[in-house]
């Protein structure tokens, strides 16, 4: 489960933030420059908060009482960018065993060939990112959060960069990742398409000099 509540100075608003997570797919869904990408971002360490408390499972990510501001290698999460941030000169297979700590006795390959199975991208491995379609482009960075073991996985607009046909297909992919990874999906969108992922969706409130992203009942949607 993440807890999120903080408060983040921008330039023309400040964001306050305060909603959870269990192992849900949370939709945060709200207007081009709300704040979904700067949440993302402070949630996964890229950013800081000026105020306010993040924590994971128990674990404190940040804290402005505590002094605790984890950086993003510690926290436990997978983000996978807009963009999907691929390394255009490496493979797909450094792509993806990049930033995967070697353990003491454990190879680091270890996993891949489970992992590459998993996301069907095992003829890939050796073509680099330019050779490769948008829906393959994201499920190599897909692969890359995988290979992490992350408590949570952030995605923002995940689906933005691909034709309809191709985002009905990654929406289905998505739902049966997300039923085998039990974890919670915060994925970021100003689409209403991608609302139907969502078991529960976050709207910004927008006040005179602030945006606030806040858990209302309404937010709860029944899946059923
Ligand atoms: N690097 C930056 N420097 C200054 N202001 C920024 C920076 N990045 C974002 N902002 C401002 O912060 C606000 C929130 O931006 P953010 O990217 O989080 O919004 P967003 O909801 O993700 O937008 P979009 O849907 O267009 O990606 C916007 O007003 C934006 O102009």
């Amino acid at each position: 489960m993440l807890t999120a509540c903080f408060r983040k100075r921008l330039p023309d608003f400040t964001l306050n933030v305060n909603f959870a997570v269990e192992e849900e797919v949370l939709v945060l869904a709200g207007p081009s420059g709300s704040g979904k990408t700067t949440i993302l971002e402070c949630l996964c360490g890229l950013q800081k908060p000026e105020e306010g408390r993040i924590l994971l499972n128990d674990k404190i990510l940040y804290s402005s009482d505590a002094r605790i501001n984890l950086p993003p290698s510690e926290r436990g999460i997978g983000y996978i960018f807009q963009d999907y941030a691929l390394f255009e000169h490496m493979t797909v297979k450094d792509n993806i065993l990049y930033g995967v700590k070697r353990t003491r006795g454990t190879g680091r390959d270890e996993r891949l060939p489970a992992v590459l199975e998993r996301m069907g991208i095992v003829h890939l491995m050796d073509r680099y990112p330019i050779q490769l379609s948008g829906g393959e482009r994201q499920r190599v960075a897909l692969a890359r959060a995988l290979m992490t073991r992350p408590s949570i996985l952030l995605l923002d607009e995940p689906l933005a960069a691909l034709d309809r046909r191709l985002r009905e297909k990654m929406r289905q992919e998505l739902r049966e990742l997300h039923r085998a990874w039990q974890i919670p999906f915060i994925l970021v969108t100003h689409c209403c398409c991608e609302e139907q992922l969502a078991d529960k969706i976050l709207r910004p409130l927008q006040g005179p000099d602030n945006v606030s992203w806040a858990e209302r009942k309404e937010d709860v949607l029944c899946k059923h």
